[in-house]
């Protein structure tokens, strides 16, 4: 967190110089809608750090505060050290950014796509050259670099659109939902990428994702719900901080058997989809236990450890896939 002090009777955040970037109590309203509350998080410098949420989280809201497009309505914010409400000029420099929306043109090729963005960044000759060639190389875009933009798929597009965002080597990579539309193989080979500018380069990364697999991947995660961060650590650590083994029971008589369970064993089943799920330290044993208290009413129960959907489960209340959006 950053370190706040008093000078001439204002406030001041120092930031700290350990992360690469740093959001500290940042809120963003849409008129009457607040989608963003209070965000609070640090990346640290060549980390790989995930933001995962549910439709309406709120990550491209943040992403389009982080990549300067909106402006700061309250809070604040740093990127390599560099304020963003007062320096976006030279944090547009050292970032790259890949956005959900599409932006490359359909009736260039892709090599002249990714042409026109390095001359933008005053990027030319055999620099130009070079880093066109690495960035097609990587993506698996090679044999595509001379084929229209428009006549690309969907998962090729997004591709593109990645190997744009890294032309000017940036130090920082903010990737909003890059695996979107890629096919497993592409997947794979994006993550191969990023791991690799993270270990040979030192870049930094800020990636969104509602894919579980994906958010594996990552050094660090913060949960996004509803605009507000309900949690952060490490894959490992999340999961660890669900209590035990997770069991979902399914029955036709959902909020009877809910009551029962609660007198019985003084532990409270949330309804989650359709199913009561619970957590429970020994899970195999309360399984056996459960089966024979309830026979009647018990259809099926399956048992497993914590992966990071029961992580979300478990801090709000709603499964992944049915979070509504309602902020
Ligand atoms: N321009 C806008 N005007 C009004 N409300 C908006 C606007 N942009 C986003 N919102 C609302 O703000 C909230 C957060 O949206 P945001 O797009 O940041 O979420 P997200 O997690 O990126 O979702 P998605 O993955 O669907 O893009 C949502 O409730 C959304 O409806």
């Amino acid at each position: 967190m950053p370190k706040t002090v008093m000078l001439s009777n204002t406030l001041i955040q120092e930031t700290t110089s350990a992360s690469s970037i740093g959001v500290f109590e940042i809120s963003h309203r849409y008129g009457d809608r607040l989608a963003l509350n209070q965000l609070s998080f640090e990346v640290h410098p060549s980390e790989i750090f995930g933001l995962l949420g549910p439709n309406g989280g709120g990550k491209t809201t943040l992403f389009r505060l982080l990549s300067t497009l909106l402006p700061l309505q309250s809070g604040t914010a740093n990127i390599a050290g560099l304020d963003l409400a007062t320096e976006s000029q030279r944090i547009r420099n050292l970032i790259g950014v890949t956005f959900q929306s599409p932006s490359l043109d359909g009736k260039l090729t892709v090599q002249e796509n990714l042409k026109h963005q390095a001359h933008l960044y005053g990027i030319s000759g055999a620099l130009m050259r070079e880093r066109i060639e690495n960035a097609l190389k990587h993506l698996g875009l090679t044999d595509r670099k001379h084929g229209l933009a428009d006549s690309l798929s969907g998962g090729l597009k997004r591709r593109v659109e990645i190997a744009k965002g890294l032309l000017h080597a940036p130090q920082v990579l903010l990737l909003d939902e890059p695996s979107t539309g890629l096919d497993p193989g592409a997947r794979h080979d994006l993550w191969k990428y990023l791991k690799q500018l993270q270990r040979e380069d030192g870049v930094t990364i800020l990636i969104t994702t509602h894919l579980m697999e994906e958010a594996e991947q990552c050094d660090r995660l913060g949960i996004l719900h509803q605009g507000e961060l309900v949690a952060l650590g490490t894959p490992d650590k999340l999961r660890a901080s669900v209590g035990g083994d997770c069991l979902t029971i399914h029955s036709e008589y959902l909020d009877e058997l809910q009551t029962k369970i609660t007198e019985k064993f003084s532990v409270v089943p949330q309804i989650v989809n359709h199913s009561l799920r619970l957590e429970h330290p020994r899970g195999h044993e309360f399984l056996k236990e459960l089966i024979d208290a309830f026979p009647q009413l018990v259809t099926s129960v399956s048992l497993g450890k914590p992966t990071l959907e029961d992580v979300f489960i478990h801090e709000t209340g709603h499964q992944f896939w049915q979070a509504k959006e309602t902020v």
